[in-house]
């Protein structure tokens, strides 16, 4: 590790640009640009982290004292966002209006501009060419990145009738001034996606050893080398556990700057008001899997409900907003709960945040009703007297009380103190069901009960010891789910995005008739196509998806979507997440998913069922290749083949780090 944190030091050079980024000056864009041409071009973790390492130990060093700005605005552009996520503001500019402004800020046609798209695939690309095929008399004033930053939040924030217009004139204003290959890498952001392989991940890690090493530069001594990989690692696991508890770099960065990598986890700490990504669970078959791991221990089984994760938070000054599984503000959605909160909350409870599941619920018997109940809900504007579906919140954990983070308490001390500062409401606020019973016959009795009662089945949760702590982000294997599906012998359900579609026949040809799916890998941030789906839809279905989908069609698969054989009549933006069943997970020589990971042929799955659409999930919360060769292993082992050589230890958590 620190062999390349060492090496970027001396990549300095290779991101820097000859003049114009002086100590105090604004940073040009035209560097990050460099920076991102490079990290494209190798497919070396490692390579792209020093890259990155190198560019923003410049930025750190460069900025004037006190800026804090040019980093945080730099860490942004690399992740390609705006703003935390809670906050929402989002780029994700569509394919006509940026033709437009391709076409408007270089004077080529549209004929050619189309033309040129369809061949190459990647409007980035296109844009480029289409800049330096235009003559120049004079050198535009170079591009720099509080200018590009603040352009780019501008189209992000326009809205209204007279917007469209408002955004080409920008955008043209922008690729106006662009050298070289600035045009690339604007035009993709404005896309929505940076496509130069940089997960998320990868910045917070070159983040952290920027820091570091702009401390050793700055301290000007020779650390030995023991020290210095020392202090990369624990940099970056510090920055790592602060932004999964704290995920907002505009509170981050500023403070890493401030107080340094050393003294971060004291300064940045869970708050409420920004949402923290939650915990996931693994998946279970059986019963007897499920004593296996928890041998032994004390454990909880809690009933599943099937509704809507919901982060809730209450700040000091009162203010309550409620947080989606994928930090969306949902109190639009949700009024009448953020009117039913004050109810369940005790005098003494002063600020907290609390995770829960909303789920839909009967008026009148005060039944559980399935999830598709809740998702009739309107996501947006909702007024409490038009509200038919009505909603329950089942709480199940404890983050923070009264000033205090609770993350590394122990899942009973925080299940005590979440029964302490609150009360049942009925209808409005229980919690979450649960049995601590642990023999094989009290768990499938409790199972039963969770199912006739409208539940998906169980969680079953570590109670003591760290194992027990709350693990933000991660999908940990101290929180088992343990459906009625498993039992059934189907596996778990997956989430995947729809890249193509596949004209229809007969009586559906004025609709897509068939679907090819992709799962989306983070690391490489890329989708993966695995499997095409034709089954299991209504007519009344396949209108409503062709109504979704008709605006997401695209000329050619989109550059970050690895196609392997597939060939859909018509491609999609990657967009639209829909959950499938399937009976059986194969190896396949057209489809790319998991590729390389349980041999070199992708797996696909065979039979598969729609099940609904994730409204609740995007394109990159979609399952991802590890989960997918975990199942198709499992599956292997099931049948007793157990020639395939496992990946990983059974402990080993495939969390988002
Ligand atoms: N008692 C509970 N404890 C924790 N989560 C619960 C509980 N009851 C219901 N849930 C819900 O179950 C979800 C996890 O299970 P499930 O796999 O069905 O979810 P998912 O949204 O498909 O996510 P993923 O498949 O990515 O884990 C949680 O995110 C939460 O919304
Ligand atoms: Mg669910
Ligand atoms: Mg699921």
């Amino acid at each position: 590790m620190w062999r390349s944190a060492e090496k970027a030091i001396s990549r300095t050079d290779e991101v820097d640009i000859e003049g114009g980024w002086k100590v105090g000056a604004p940073v040009p864009y035209a560097a990050l640009a460099k920076t991102f041409a490079l990290i494209e071009a190798t497919t070396k973790r490692i390579e792209k982290t020093s890259l990155l390492t190198a560019f923003l130990l410049l930025v750190i060093q460069r900025s004037a004292e006190g800026d804090t700005k040019s980093l945080l605005q730099c860490v942004y552009l690399c992740i390609n966002r705006l703003s935390p996520d809670y906050v929402g503001i989002e780029l994700g500019i569509g394919e006509s209006l940026l033709v437009k402004a391709i076409v408007e800020s270089t004077g080529r046609s549209l004929a050619t501009v189309k033309a040129e798209l369809k061949k190459e695939g990647d409007l980035g690309l296109v844009a480029m060419n289409s800049k330096n095929s235009q003559k120049t008399l004079f050198k535009p004033k170079p591009l720099t990145v509080p200018f590009v930053f603040s352009n780019l939040k501008e189209i992000a924030l326009s809205t209204g009738h007279s917007s469209q217009a408002r955004k080409v004139s920008i955008i043209t204003k922008l690729l106006a001034a662009c050298q070289g290959q600035e045009a690339k890498y604007i035009v993709r952001s404005l896309e929505g996606k940076l496509r130069i392989g940089n997960a998320e991940r990868t910045v917070l890690v070159a983040v952290a050893h920027a820091a570091v090493l702009a401390e050793k530069e700055k301290a000007g001594k020779r650390w030995s080398n023991e020290k210095l990989a020392s202090r990369l690692e624990e940099a970056a696991e510090t920055i790592k556990a602060v932004y999964s508890e704290l995920p907002s770099y505009d509170e981050v960065i500023p403070a890493l700057l401030e107080v340094g990598t050393e003294r971060l986890r004291e300064r940045c700490k869970l708050t409420p008001g920004v949402p923290l990504k939650p915990m996931l669970a693994k998946p279970t078959k059986a019963i007897g899997e499920v004593l296996d791991r928890f041998e032994n221990k004390r454990f909880t089984c809690e009933y599943k409900y099937d509704g809507e994760r919901a982060q809730v938070h209450k700040k000091e000054d009162g203010t309550v907003s409620i947080f989606s599984r994928n930090s969306e503000d949902m109190s639009k959605k949700y009024p009448d709960l953020v009117e039913q909160l004050p109810r369940c909350i005790k005098d003494t409870t002063k600020s907290f945040v609390l995770d829960a599941e909303a789920v839909a619920i009967d008026k009148d018997t005060k039944k559980l009703m399935p999830f598709q109940e809740l998702s009739r809900r309107k996501r947006k504007d909702v007024k409490v007297e038009d509200i038919q579906v009505r909603v329950c919140l089942f709480a199940f954990d404890l983050l923070y009380l009264n000033g205090e983070p609770l993350l590394h308490k122990p899942l009973a001390e925080r299940r005590e103190l979440l029964r302490e500062h609150f009360q049942p409401v009925d209808g409005e606020f229980q919690f979450a069901k649960a049995s601590d019973g642990s023999t094989t016959d009290e768990i499938q009795a409790f199972l039963e009960e969770s199912v006739k009662d409208g539940c998906e089945g169980l969680m079953v949760k570590m109670l003591e010891s760290d194992a027990s702590h709350y693990e933000p982000s991660r999908r940990s294997v101290n929180w088992l789910k343990l459906k009625k599906d498993y039992l059934a012998g189907v596996g778990d359900s997956l989430d995947l995005v729809v890249v193509g579609g596949y004209y229809g026949k007969g009586k559906r040809t004025n609709v897509y008739g068939a679907f090819l799916l992709a799962c989306y890998d983070a690391d490489s941030e890329e989708y993966q196509t695995i499997c095409k789906i034709g089954t299991g839809f209504s007519e009344e279905m396949l209108q409503s998806h062709y109504e979704t989908l008709k605006p997401l069609e695209m000329q050619k698969p989109r550059g970050d979507v690895k196609v392997g054989g597939a060939k859909p009549d018509v491609w999609f933006e990657p967009k639209i997440v829909w959950e499938v069943l399937t009976a059986d997970l194969s190896l396949s020589p057209i489809y790319t998913a998991a590729q390389g990971l349980v041999e070199e042929r992708g797996i696909s799955l065979r039979f598969p069922r729609f099940i609904r659409v994730r409204g609740d999930k995007s394109a990159d919360d979609a399952t991802g290749p590890e989960q997918i060769a975990e199942m198709y292993e499992r599956q292997a082992l099931a049948q007793g083949n157990n020639g395939k050589k496992k990946r990983g230890g059974e402990d080993g958590d495939d969390g988002f780090w």
